[in-house]
């Protein structure tokens, strides 16, 4: 399955705040979505999912509400968990969206804690985590709706080194076996190392997207993110480290 996104335009009032976006994610694929605050990309993940109104063509969108929930997962911004729900209730709610065996949904609600690694967390409560282990359980929860698409909305974010590689590592890996990942990222080494291609966005317009390499050049960094930065090829892949604000 892809995500088809062709001329994208939301408005927030008057004002397009992501405009004539055209761009799929297909099997494979680990897109990291970046760009500077602001530029739109929680607004186009949302409007790629049909929960904002937008103009132009998100092939998710078009989809029934029950057969999107089989054909992507959502991982949001907000981690917010009102209720004393143990980890185990709270990742098996991604299974809402298939009508499947209990022994299918209890084996995929395993398959998802063992791979973020919260088996010892089962049995606490969600509402009574970190920061950071609360968000692996919701990426657990992800994980277990076990779709052919994933959008994850700053997974990394709060996550500690160990934790930000392995995120990053699931979802290359999960494109590895077939499906098609979007994340966005404001971590631009890890997005540099992890993702498989890279949408840059600018002002809610793609400035570039391609290879991690090709997108991330001085030129575009400096127009798009203000920054300059330390960028080299090791034995251990690329590393990246913003220096300076350059205006
Ligand atoms: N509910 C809203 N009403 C009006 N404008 C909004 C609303 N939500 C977002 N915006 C505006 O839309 C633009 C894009 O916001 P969006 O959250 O998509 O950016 P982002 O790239 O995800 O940013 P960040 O990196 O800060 O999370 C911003 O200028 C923001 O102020």
């Amino acid at each position: 399955m892809r995500l088809e996104l062709q001329d994208l335009t939301v408005l927030r009032g008057p004002c397009p705040v992501v405009e004539g976006v055209t761009l799929t994610l297909g099997p494979g694929e680990f897109v990291g979505l970046i760009g500077p605050n602001g530029a739109g990309k929680t607004t186009l993940m949302r409007a790629a999912l049909g929960l904002l109104p937008h103009r132009g063509h998100a092939s998710l969108a078009a989809l029934p509400a029950p057969a999107r929930a089989r054909a992507c997962a959502f991982l949001p911004q907000s981690r917010e968990v009102a209720w004393a729900i143990s980890v185990e209730a709270l990742v098996a709610l991604g299974r809402a969206p298939h009508r499947s065996a209990a022994a299918d949904d209890r084996a995929a609600v395993d398959r998802a804690l063992a791979r973020m690694g919260l088996d010892a967390y089962r049995n606490r409560a969600a509402n009574a985590l970190s920061g950071g282990e609360l968000a692996r359980v919701l990426m657990a929860r992800a994980l277990a709706q076990e779709t052919p698409l994933i959008l994850a909305d700053e997974p990394a974010a709060g996550l500690d080194p160990e934790n930000q590689i392995r995120a990053m590592e699931v979802f290359a890996a999960l494109a590895a076996e077939g499906r098609g990942v979007m994340a966005s990222v404001h971590d631009l080494g890890l997005a540099a190392r992890h993702c498989t291609r890279l949408v840059m966005l600018s002002r809610g317009r793609v400035a570039a997207d391609g290879p991690p390499a090709a997108v991330l050049t001085p030129d575009r960094l400096a127009e798009v993110f203000n920054i300059r930065a330390f960028h080299t090829d090791t034995p251990d892949g690329p590393v990246f480290q913003p220096l300076a604000v350059v205006r």
